[in-house]
């Protein structure tokens, strides 16, 4: 007979790809009167796609990046899988966010001297993955994103929209269950950006990864299925997007 105990056992948190922040508070040193998070609670469930808005300076990076374990928060809790963030130790947390997590930055971040099928690679060579393995399994995301064709060139040989491409398939390439992508398409016009917003949420959607998407721009968050906002450190709105 199954007693209360033994249901929190299959608890859902734990045993799917869901992402907790609770009561989460970050002050930078020497400006602990004004926390960059002031007691954000933000949960992500498996495959969602969130955009997180708000004004300069509201907390969407600081946000993003406690999420991610790329920095402590001051006081709350990050959950991945059910495990705390914090008892995993900066080797976990390190190894957590090469094999757990991808990463979209507003430009891209690529190696210059690496041609693009590498530099999507990177990733699985990193963590011990053969280099013929690792480009086999970065040509396969390529090709969906358009770019079968230009996979030797050089990021320098690759136009803004191309190059972010390639960085989408380098977040994807450890199969992460999620996504983080700052300002992915901050770089870009306003066309190309819509196409690369398109191609990052379709191709997280595809194989199962959430994402959680910083943008100041409402095309953007159009695109994801919840828009949270932040003033002053704080959620003041979470909402289904409607279309
Ligand atoms: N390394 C840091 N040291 C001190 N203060 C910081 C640091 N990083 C961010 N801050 C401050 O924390 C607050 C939130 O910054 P954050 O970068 O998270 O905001 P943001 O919403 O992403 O801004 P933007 O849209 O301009 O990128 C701001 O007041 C900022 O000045």
């Amino acid at each position: 007979m199954f007693t209360h105990t033994d249901i929190g056992a299959f608890d859902p948190v734990v045993t799917t790809n869901t992402l907790r922040g609770s009561a989460l508070v970050k002050t930078y040193p020497g400006a602990e009167a004004t926390p960059a998070l002031d007691g954000v609670d933000l949960t992500v469930t498996s495959g969602e796609s969130v955009a997180i808005m708000g004004p300069s300076g509201s907390g969407k990076t600081t946000l993003l990046h406690v999420l991610a374990g790329v920095l402590a928060p001051t006081s709350g809790q990050v959950v991945w899988r059910g495990r705390d963030l914090a008892a995993m130790g900066d080797a976990g947390r390190t190894r957590l966010r090469r094999t757990d997590f991808g990463f979209v930055f507003q430009s891209g971040h690529l190696l210059p001297e690496l041609p693009a099928v590498e530099n999507a690679a990177l990733p699985l060579m990193l963590s011990g993955v053969s280099r013929r393995e690792a480009t086999r399994r970065a040509e396969a995301l390529l090709a969906p994103l358009g770019l079968s064709g230009l996979s030797a060139r050089r990021p320098g040989e690759l136009s803004g929209g191309q190059a972010q491409r390639v960085a989408i398939a380098r977040a994807l390439v450890c199969e992460p269950g999620v996504v983080f992508a700052d300002e992915p398409t901050g770089a870009l016009d306003q066309g190309t950006s819509a196409e690369v917003l398109e191609q990052l949420v379709t191709r997280c959607r595809a194989v199962g990864a959430s994402l959680v998407v910083v943008t100041h721009d409402e095309n953007v968050a159009s695109w994801c299925e919840r828009t949270v906002r932040l003033r002053d450190g704080r959620i003041v709105s979470d909402a289904r997007t409607t279309r």
